[in-house]
Formats: C-alpha cells, structure tokens, sequence
C-alpha cells in the first residue's frame, strides 16, 4: 500500500493557498442543473471521484454532461424535469451525496434504475429515503437487506404529498427529497421524525435551490413545504471553495502558530463547516475576514475546547488531528452520526490518536481527547479521505508521521497532497 511520510516543520506556516471547489454544492449545483430546462455552467466546480460518480449518474440518465477539468468547468443541458433514459446502471462509489441525490431523481423517471456503489455504501443509511419514494409511486427492489444498497428502483414520476421523514443517521437524505420535490405531481410537505442531524447542510439546500430560483417553505425547524410546479432555472452559478477542505490548511496556521490565508472562501460562505472559523477563533487562533480571502493566525499556544460539532461534523477529524497540542482537554459532542460515513469515524480517530500514544475516551456520540506528548506512526486511513487529509496535519508538528493510502484523498480532493506540500514551501 501506497504511503506519504509528512515532513514535520521547524518553523511556522506561512502560505496563501486555493481550495477547489465544495463537493456539496457541486453535487447540489449538477442535481437541480439537470432539473432545470437548459444549458447551466458550473464554474470552479469539483472534479473528484464523488462529483465524477454524480455527473456519470446523471449523463447515463440522459442529460448532457461537458466536463471541462482544466476550466473546472461543468455544463449542464437540463431537460426541464424529464429523464430521458428509461434503464440504467449507476454506480456511485462512496459517494453519500450521489447515493441519496441520485435515487431521487430517478424516483421522477419512468422506467428501472439499480444503482450501487463500493462495499462501504452498501453499508450506509438509505432506507428512509427509500421509504418515501416507495410511498410516492415507486417501487424497489432490494438485492440484498432491505434498505440498503444494490437495488432497483422502479419509477413513474413522484407523487408528492405529506410525508415523515427520519433524519437522525444523515441529512441527505431531506436534502434530496427537497430537491426533487418541486417535479413531483402535486405539492409536498416534508416532516422531520425526531432529531436533525447536520442541519446546516439541509440550510445549503434551500439556498441553492433558491439560487436556481425555486422556495422552500420551511415551517419551524423541522418541516418544509415545496410547491408542485416550480422550476429550477437554468444559469451560470460559481461554486464555492470547498471549506471543510480548507480545514485542513487552517489547522496547519493553528498548530504550527502560523498564517494561512484561501482565496475566494469568506464568511459569507453559504457553507455550515465555515463555522471552523468560530472554532479556531475560541481556541486562540485570530481570523482575519476579507472581502475575497479569509486567514486564520495560529497562536503560540492552542487552547482546549468542548463543543457540540453536530452540525459541522466533517470538521471532527481535523479537530481531533490537532487536540493533542491544546493546553486543556477536547471534548467533541453529539456526533454520533459520524458513525455512518466513509468509514466509523469515531472509532477511526479514537483508535489512529491511541496509535499515536494519545489518551482518548471513546463514548456512543462523543469523545475526549487528552493533550500530551505524540509517539509517531503510520496512520490507517481506512478509505476516509478526511482521515487522510486531517492526520497530515499532525504530522507538522511531530517528526516521523506517515498515512497510509494516501490516494484516498481522490474523494473529494484528489491533489491535496500536492497543494498541501505546495503550502509547506511557501
Ligand atoms: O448534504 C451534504 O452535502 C452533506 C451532508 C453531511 O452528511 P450527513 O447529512 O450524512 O451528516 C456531510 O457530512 C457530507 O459530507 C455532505
Ligand atoms: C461524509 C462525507 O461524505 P458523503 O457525501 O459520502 O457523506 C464527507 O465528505 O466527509
């Protein structure tokens, strides 16, 4: 297996760096493009395996897809709501946002659609989605367990209506009934069973799918009303910098107590894990917020922090990457949806900080990591590009450190490696 050994630093970062473009909107940004009736042109859009997955999903529906990756570039020809492709065979690797995204689509087709993706996905949460398509017209038909994929989901248009929804394990889930609603036969109201995790990624939803120009109605915290008839326009749209990835190069400011700046990512960002921000800034980072460039300065000592990461909890690895040089403990709540992502990302980061001689408590939704001294190793990645890009950035700080199948970054950011040594001789 491939590994990348990280040079440790003997002095502080100082770098001005570009992050490509966010996975979630590029996905949201090819959903509802593919909706709309007309050509749509995603500029700094992500090419990665989980937006490659998505566009090939929807080109084997029918509708045109250009890639242009050198422009980061991607054109959409919509067909105004119809699925072209009455069969197909999708396949969405590990992609959660195309797993549930694309099930909905197909739900507005008329025809079969199986899709699957690598063992992982097979695993993970699908079946309240699933639920309510089979509720609006559809009907599935499940190789394996119930709920889960590979499976065959036949379709005549989606009927709409009142639904409840669970949206405990993974909010993508909504986020993809949302998005198809408005192409459903007749109004849809949506409500949430219990507790919303990721909340601030359903928030995305609504305000891309008011990018493209349709409303969401949305009734309290927990319930949205989307009227039949609506449709996404087609337009030129510009995707944000990616910022759970840009995580990773603010951390390195942090622990190294140097500066970072990205280009073209502000607070303005309509993404939740812009939030990192707020956490660096309560651990003693400063935070300089431009008009086209945020910069985060690390200081000389991080400091300890508890915090509820529900809703920014991609950001759990990158925080648990630098815990071991804060000056008090770590406490990270309610993220025990973390579970059922590219790999159990609890135990993941709980069992790579013993590895590396960390004191760690390990509990069903949180976890506490003591400060101390680190005992280099090589890090499992376990097909986790967060796992791969967060422990990277321990490695400045500790010589020896080295991760393993470092190609997993391909993800969501398939030359991270590059542009984070890129950093590093700045
Ligand atoms: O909707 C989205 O784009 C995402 C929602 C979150 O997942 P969950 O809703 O499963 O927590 C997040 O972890 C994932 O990376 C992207
Ligand atoms: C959880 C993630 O991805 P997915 O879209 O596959 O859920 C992630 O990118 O951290």
């Amino acid at each position: 297996m491939d590994t990348i050994a990280i040079p440790a630093l003997d002095r502080p970062v100082d770098a001005t760096v570009e992050i490509p473009g966010s996975k979630s909107l590029t996905n949201r940004a090819l959903l509802v493009a593919a909706l709309a009736q007309g050509d749509s042109i995603l500029e700094n859009a992500l090419f990665s395996e989980d937006s490659e997955y998505f566009a090939k999903c929807v080109e084997q529906l029918g509708i045109p897809i250009t890639l242009n990756p050198q422009l980061a570039q991607i054109q959409v020809a919509g067909r105004g709501g119809e699925i072209p492709a009455k069969q197909a065979d999708l396949f969405v690797g590990l992609a959660g946002t195309a797993a549930r995204f694309i099930s909905a689509l197909v739900a507005l087709g008329n025809g079969e659609y199986r899709l699957d993706g690598v063992p992982r996905m097979r695993e993970r949460p699908m079946g309240d989605l699933l639920t309510v398509l089979q509720t609006g017209g559809a009907t599935i038909n499940f190789e394996g367990n119930s709920g889960f994929m590979p499976y065959t989901v036949y379709s005549q248009g989606f009927a709409g209506g009142n639904f409840r929804v669970k949206a405990n394990q993974t909010s993508q889930q909504l986020s993809a009934l949302l998005m198809i609603a408005p192409y459903a036969q007749q109004d849809t109201i949506v409500e949430v069973e219990g507790t919303l995790v990721s909340q601030s990624y359903v928030k995305m939803t609504c305000r891309l799918m008011a990018d493209f120009g349709v409303e969401v109605i949305q009734i309290g915290d927990n319930k949205f009303q989307i009227k039949a008839g609506q449709r996404y326009q087609a337009r030129h749209y510009t995707v944000e910098p990616d910022a759970s990835n840009a995580s990773y190069f603010f951390a390195a400011a942090a622990v190294t107590g140097g500066r970072v700046r990205v280009k073209h990512l502000t607070k303005q960002s309509c993404q939740g894990d812009i939030l990192w921000l707020n956490v660096l800034e309560q651990m003693g980072c400063q935070i300089k917020d431009a008009d086209d460039y945020t910069e985060v300065t690390g200081p000389k000592q991080l400091q300890g922090i508890d915090i509820d990461m529900n809703d920014i909890s991609d950001l759990v690895q990158t925080l648990g990457a630098i815990a071991p040089f804060a000056s008090s403990p770590i406490t990270i709540r309610n993220v025990e949806h973390i579970r059922y992502k590219e790999t159990d990302r609890i135990k993941a980061v709980v069992t790579e900080l013993r590895r590396l001689g960390v004191q760690v408590e390990e509990f069903a939704d949180r976890l506490k990591i003591e400060p101390g001294p680190i005992t280099p190793a090589a890090i499992e990645t376990y097909h986790d590009h967060r796992m791969a890009m967060a422990f990277a950035v321990t490695g400045l700080k500790v010589p020896g450190i080295v991760i393993k199948d470092p190609g997993c970054t391909a993800k969501t950011f398939p030359d991270y490696f590059t542009r984070f040594f890129q950093m590093l001789e700045q």
